[in-house]
C-alpha cells in the first residue's frame, strides 16, 4: 500500500517523544525558514508538452560517477537512532532499496564501517569543520577505507544556531544514543542537558572551528581524494569561489530552516549558483522538498539532483528501512508520473522552459 508523506509524518510525530520530535521539525531564530522554502517551491508552475512519447520515463542518473534510480539523496542528520533504534544501518538499507544515495553524518550514531556493510547504494560522508583536524582526518580515513564516495562539508553552520525549541526543551541527545565516530572527548559536551539552552549549540561552539576560509579547503583537499561538495552555498559570489578552490559539487541549502533565519530560501537561491558555476559541477537542492513534481521543479532550474531531510526521518520512524524506502519510493514514483505528464521522458529533458512563475512570484526566471 502506498502512504502519503503525511502519514509518515503523523505517525514520526507520535512514535517520538516530545524534544526528539522538537529537534527534527523545529527550526532557527522565529522559524521563518521552515515554511520560506516550501512558499517558494509552490510559486513555481511546471509548464508540460505534449505529444511526446512518453510510454517510458526513466527517472534515473548520475551523480558524482553513481549511478541513482532518481535524481534524490537522502541529507546528512544527525543522530537516526533517536528515530529508530537501527539508526543509520536501516536508513542505509532503504536508501539503498530505493536507488537513492545516502549522506551520512559526522554527527551519525551507528559506525561507518556497520553503515557501509549495510548499504547497496551509494554513500557520502558529511563534515563540519572542528578545531582538532586530526579527529577529521582520522573520520576520512574511515569513510575512505569504507568505501565512501564524497565528502559533503556543511558550511552554513559555524556554529549551531539558537534554536528556540531545543533551548526551551534543554536538548540533549539521550544517553544511549551517541556520535560513535568522533571520540567520546569530542562528544561530551553533547550530552548533559541544562534548561534554558540547548546542549548541542553549546558542543558546537566549543568544537566546531568557526575561522575557517576557502584557503583551509586545501588542506582537506590534500587529505582525500575524495571528491568534495559544499553544503550551504546560496550566492553565485561563493559558488564561483567554491569553483575556483576546486570543490566538486554544491548543495544550494538553507539547512532545513535551522541556520541564519530571514535568509533568501534555497529555491530562491539556485538558478544564481547555477548560473555561476556554469555546468562546471553538479548542483542539488536541499530543503522542504515533498513532492515529486519538486524534483522536476528544481531540475527545471538546473538542478541536478535534490536532498531530502525529515521525510526520511518520518519514515524511519515509522518503520525502519522500509519506511525509508517507502518514502523515497513515493517522491520516485510521484517524479516519474510527472515525468510523462511533462512530456520528459528523461531527466535531460527537464530546462527552464519547463517552469514559469506567477507574475508576482519573487523567483529569478
Ligand atoms: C534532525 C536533523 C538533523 C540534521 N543534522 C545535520 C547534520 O548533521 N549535518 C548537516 O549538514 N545538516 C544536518 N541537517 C540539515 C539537513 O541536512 C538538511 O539540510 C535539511 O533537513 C533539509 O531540509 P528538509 O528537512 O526540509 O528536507 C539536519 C536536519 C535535521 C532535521
Ligand atoms: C548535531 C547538529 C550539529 C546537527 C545539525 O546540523 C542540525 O541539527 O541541524
Amino acid at each position: 500500500m502506498v502512504m502519503a508523506l503525511h502519514t509518515y509524518e503523523a505517525a514520526a510525530e507520535e512514535r517520538l517523544p516530545g524534544p526528539v520530535w522538537d529537534f527534527f521539525a523545529g527550526g532557527s531564530g522565529t522559524e521563518s525558514m521552515l515554511t520560506a522554502g516550501r512558499e517558494a517551491l509552490d510559486r513555481v508552475q511546471l509548464r508540460p508538452r505534449c505529444m511526446v512519447d512518453v510510454s517510458r520515463c526513466d527517472p534515473g542518473t548520475d551523480l558524482l560517477g553513481a549511478r541513482l534510480a532518481a535524481p534524490l539523496a537522502v541529507a546528512p542528520m544527525a543522530y537516526h537512532q533517536l528515530a529508530h533504534p537501527e539508526g543509520e544501518v536501516a536508513s542505509a538499507r532503504g536508501a539503498g532499496e530505493a536507488g537513492a544515495l545516502l549522506t551520512v553524518s559526522m554527527f551519525a550514531s551507528r559506525a561507518l564501517e556497520d553503515i557501509a556493510a549495510a548499504a547497496s547504494g551509494p554513500l557520502w560522508l558529511q563534515l563540519y569543520w572542528l578545531r582538532r583536524r586530526e579527529v577529521m582526518r582520522d573520520l576520512i580515513r574511515r569513510a575512505e577505507a569504507a568505501g565512501f564516495r564524497a565528502l559533503v562539508l556543511t558550511v552554513d553552520a559555524p556554529r549551531v544556531a539558537y534554536r528556540p525549541r531545543d533551548a526551551a526543551n534543554g536538548f540533549a541527545v539521550p544517553p544511549g544514543v551517541r556520535a560513535v565516530n568522533l571520540s567520546t572527548e569530542v562528544m561530551a559536551a553533547s550530552h548533559g542537558s541544562r534548561s534554558g539552552e540547548s546542549a548541542l549549540a553549546r558542543h558546537s561552539r566549543e568544537q566546531f572551528d568557526a575561522s575557517i576560509t576557502w584557503e583551509d579547503l586545501a588542506w582537506l583537499r590534500e587529505v582525500t581524494s575524495l571528491p568534495v561538495v559544499l553544503k550551504g552555498v546560496l550566492t553565485g559570489e561563493d559558488a564561483e569561489l567554491a569553483v575556483k578552490h576546486g570543490v566538486s559539487g554544491l548543495i544550494v541549502s538553507n539547512h532545513g530552516g535551522r541556520q541564519l533565519d530571514f535568509a533568501r530560501s534555497a529555491p530562491e537561491c539556485l538558478t544564481e549558483v547555477v548560473d555561476a558555476v556554469g555546468g562546471s559541477c553538479p548542483v542539488i537542492l536541499d530543503g522542504a522538498i515533498r513532492h515529486g513534481a519538486d524534483l522536476a521543479k528544481a531540475l527545471c532550474m538546473g538542478a541536478d539532483a535534490v536532498m531530502l531531510g525529515r521525510p526520511a526521518l518520518w519514515g524511519l520512524a515509522h518503520s525502519g528501512d522500509a519506511g525509508v524506502a517507502g518514502v523515497l519510493r513515493l517522491l520516485i514514483d510521484q517524479f516519474e508520473e510527472v515525468m510523462a505528464l511533462m512530456g520528459a521522458p528523461t531527466v535531460a529533458d527537464f530546462g527552464r522552459s519547463g517552469i514559469a512563475y506567477p507574475v508576482c512570484g519573487r523567483l529569478p526566471s
